[in-house]
């Protein structure tokens, strides 16, 4: 049974999802780091929001882990490349929360604007206050959205319904998009310089982080407010606090911080700073949607091999799964016969799909491929870091859908250039299902994938089935399965052999050194 650990604070109907599901479910919230570390091992999923903290050392420990998803969007606090490198898929839930926290970003935006929070906390000390807080309209004001994916759009949408003007700065949002949102698309700097309220609706990332800092202070206009809704590290915290006191911004709602949980900070106490504990997702709709779908996405992948929302693989539905289930057989059996056939290091390798197999997703088997092809040069390759590991190693990967039909109803061919040669290997699927390679370095065969297997190339010439057969009879080995193809007459041979046991170095020199035997080869799948 598949083990799954919750390790933040979620609904629980994430465990009764996955309860429902029948996948084993250990909820434990609140461990620190050395604790994770100390249990991670026993688990195939992990299930976190933002306190769980998955860096390189977690996921060095985390020996079994297949999949990591988060109940949520934000997951820079998940080594993706770690994890990938470790085989592991990192998935969340990108909408779950977005109109939740839109929903924050345009509270923070009022409070901030009437100063609320201030006002109830003077309030219930009974100062009654009412000529301290003079607020401003947020109407026919203008709000830039920096960030204008999902929470951003929800965000100028109920901005404009609060009849604000919306100016946003995306680099990736389209002019179509932008007038299907009634925003202005603008550059960073004519944000700044234009606008009375900002709001971050971006990830953190090396681009975006400090966007708001000391000189993007100086393009603003005076009495500009700040909203932040998105991540900590977007705003340089020293830069804002400056710009408060100067009176250049005029305030500050912060529902993110540089450093979470925030028990300390230089912001905290300013009178105009409201602050929320990251509380941008945090209603029960939102932390329904959430868990709910972590739940199930994670037991879709260990269960089936579904993927929905990963970071780090393509996606593949729960209904596709069963369907590419013997493509991916036969696309792991083509990579690895591609791949123990391939001495030297590989250049590119070209994936082709052609007939029934064209119509699918043929993503996940392009992986599959590369992860077959990869094994026998590296360890631990799977389908989730093979495409990494190749772009690391400079390899050209190319996946081309022919329309085209061709002699079988179905074929995958993959062609593998490496330094010294090209060579290629192609399969189909019989009806029942079962993988055939059908051609190999433009060799016609036929041949069942067999555990244990002979590849050899030999000249044209007569006596080698012969001797071959007699080696293998002498050294006490079976004969499965044998397949033989030549092109042309006279010219290159080729010898697939299934055999019952495993060939050893001994039997390979045998044959190598048989007469007119070009390669010969033991392959294992
Ligand atoms: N406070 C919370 O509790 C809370 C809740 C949910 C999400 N978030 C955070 O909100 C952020 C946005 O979430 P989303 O779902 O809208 O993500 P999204 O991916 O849909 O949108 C992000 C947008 O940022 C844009 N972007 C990326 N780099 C940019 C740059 N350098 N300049 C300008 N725009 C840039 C992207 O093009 C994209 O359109 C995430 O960081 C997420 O973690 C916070
Ligand atoms: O990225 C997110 O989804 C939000 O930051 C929510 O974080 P949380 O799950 O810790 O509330």
């Amino acid at each position: 049974m598949v083990k799954v650990l919750i390790s933040d604070k979620m609904s629980p109907l994430a465990e009764q999802t996955f309860k429902d599901r029948g996948v084993d479910v250990d909820f434990k919230p609140g461990m620190n780091k050395e604790e994770l570390i100390a249990v991670i091992g026993e688990y195939d999923g992990l299930a976190i929001r933002s306190a769980t903290k998955v860096d390189a050392d977690v996921l060095a420990a985390a020996k079994n882990l297949k999949v990591i998803g988060r109940a949520g969007i934000g997951v820079d606090n998940v080594d993706i490349p770690s994890a990938t490198a470790n085989g592991t898929v990192v998935m969340n839930t990108p909408f779950g929360n977005s109109t939740t926290t839109a929903e924050h970003a345009i509270s923070m935006t009022l409070a901030l604007a009437r100063q609320i929070p201030q006002a109830s906390e003077s309030t219930h000390k009974g100062k009654w206050e009412k000529s301290r807080f003079m607020g401003v309209e947020v109407t026919n004001k203008k709000l830039g959205i920096i960030g204008c994916g999902n929470i951003g759009a929800l965000a100028a949408e109920r901005a404009i319904g609060l009849k604000m003007k919306v100016l946003a700065f995306d680099p990736y949002l389209s002019p179509e998009r932008a007038v299907e949102l009634g925003v202005k698309k603008v550059e960073l700097d004519e944000l700044f310089a234009e606008v009375d309220f900002i709001s971050l609706h971006t990830p953190l990332t090396d681009q975006t982080r400090g966007i708001i800092g000391t000189e993007a202070f100086k393009k603003m206009k005076d009495g500009v407010r700040i909203v932040n809704c998105a991540r900590g590290g977007l705003i340089d915290e020293a830069a804002l606090k400056e710009a408060l006191d100067s009176g250049k911004v005029a305030g500050a709602a912060l529902d993110v911080f540089e450093v979470e949980p925030a028990k300390d900070n230089i912001l905290f106490g300013h009178e105009k700073v409201i602050c929320t504990p990251h509380l941008g997702a945090s209603t029960t709709e939102a932390q329904v949607n959430v868990a709910v779908q972590v739940a199930e996405q994670l037991s879709d992948y260990l269960l089936s091999g579904g993927v929905t929302n990963a970071l780090n693989m393509p996606s593949l539905s729960s209904e596709e799964a069963p369907k590419l289930k013997p493509y991916m057989e036969l696309a792991g059996d083509i990579g690895g016969f591609a791949g123990q056939i391939t001495g030297s290091s590989l250049k590119s390798i070209t994936v082709e799909y052609e007939g029934h197999v064209a119509g699918l997703n043929v993503k996940p088997l392009t992986a599959v491929v590369l992860q077959g092809l990869l094994s026998p040069l590296l360890q631990s390759v799977n389908m989730v870091n093979a495409p990494v590991v190749a772009k690391e190693r400079n390899i050209d990967v190319t996946e081309t859908v022919h329309e085209r039909e061709g002699d079988y109803h179905t074929l995958i061919k993959v062609t593998v250039e490496t330094e010294k040669r090209t060579r290629s290997v192609s399969g189909t699927l019989f009806a029942n299902g079962a993988p055939r390679i059908v051609e190999v370095n433009g060799v016609n065969i036929e041949c069942e994938v067999d555990d244990f297997m002979i590849y050899a190339v030999n000249e044209d010439k007569p006596g080698f089935i012969g001797a071959l057969g007699t080696i293998l009879g002498h050294n006490g080995i079976n004969i499965a399965n044998f397949s033989l193809g030549r092109h042309p007459e006279g010219g290159e041979a080729v010898a697939v052999v299934g055999v019952d046991t495993e060939i050893s170095d001994i039997v390979i020199d045998q044959l190598t050194a048989l007469p007119h035997v070009l390669t010969a080869k033991s392959l294992s799948f």
